[in-house]
């Protein structure tokens, strides 16, 4: 398999007052891997993830080492027009709840209806395109689907906005899908339903997957692998059933004990 992505001496510090956020990170990403990332709050997960999806403005980071995509495109040495557009059509992330990358004014018919001609490979008609959303979102267990699509997003619940960020992803042709802790706002049925939902259709559709969350007990029902991420710097990475059986590191052992404490 190919390194889809690949981080090498990858450091992100603040201008201001010079704080390493992420320190030398070296990781290789395979295609279609699923790939868990642990680390209590502070630790820079979402900074590893923003890094992936070109959000880090190097007005305000200093960026240091390289991070390349495909093997060959070396994200930060293209300029912000040239890696958002690659990032775009690439790769696309789903937050803890949908609720903050929806547009509150637009229907979930149009945010669905734009992200589908936007990624369809030839011209379709909007007709047209209605008809894939409606069988996607039948694929994603909805049922009162005209209800859905004329809804704006604070109309849904929670567990609802998680599945329309599914469907998102299911109208585009992106290769990584980066999940921000995902199902921190869903009740334990749904958090359930949501993993369940997400590896079929990762699985389905081929993706890489990188999954961030502070519980590896979380982690361990998706990701083939784990990095244990402390401070910035990575102290343990290891497959799922090793990391799970045998830690190392004495964070990655407390890791393990808080998310099996209960
Ligand atoms: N835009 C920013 N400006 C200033 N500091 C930042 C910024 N982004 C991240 N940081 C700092 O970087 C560190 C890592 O933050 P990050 O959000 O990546 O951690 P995290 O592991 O995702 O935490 P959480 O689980 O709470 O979301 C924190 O100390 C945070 O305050």
């Amino acid at each position: 398999m190919k390194n889809i992505l690949e981080f090498k001496k990858f450091s992100v510090s603040l201008k201001n007052n010079n704080h390493k956020i992420l320190n030398d990170i070296d990781i290789e990403i395979k295609e279609k891997e699923f790939l868990g990332i642990v680390g209590e709050s502070g630790s820079g997960k979402t900074t590893l993830l923003n890094s992936i999806i070109s959000f880090l403005d190097e007005k305000k980071f200093i960026l240091e080492g390289s991070l390349t995509l495909f093997e060959n495109i070396e994200i930060y040495k293209m300029t912000e027009k040239e890696r958002k557009a690659i990032c775009c059509k690439n790769i696309s992330m789903i937050l803890q709840d949908s609720i903050n990358s929806l547009n509150p004014y637009e229907k979930i018919k149009n945010q669905l209806l734009e992200t589908y001609i936007f990624h369809s490979k030839k011209k379709v008609t909007n007709d047209f395109a209605i008809g894939e959303i409606k069988k996607l979102l039948l694929d994603v267990g909805f049922e009162d689907i005209d209800r859905i699509l004329n809804s704006y997003p604070n109309e849904l619940s929670g567990g609802m906005r998680q599945r329309i960020a599914i469907v998102l992803v299911l109208c585009t042709d992106i290769k990584i899908l980066l999940a921000d802790e995902p199902t921190t706002s869903l009740d334990v049925v749904n958090q359930f339903k949501f993993i369940e939902l997400l590896k079929k259709i990762s699985k389905e559709k081929g993706l890489t997957l990188i999954y961030v969350s502070h519980d590896i007990k979380v982690l361990s029902k998706i990701c083939e692998r784990i990095i244990v991420l402390k401070d910035g710097n990575i102290v343990e990475e290891n497959n799922t059933i090793q990391i799970l059986k045998e830690p190392k590191n004495s964070y990655t052992k407390l890791l393990i004990k808080a998310a099996t404490a209960d």
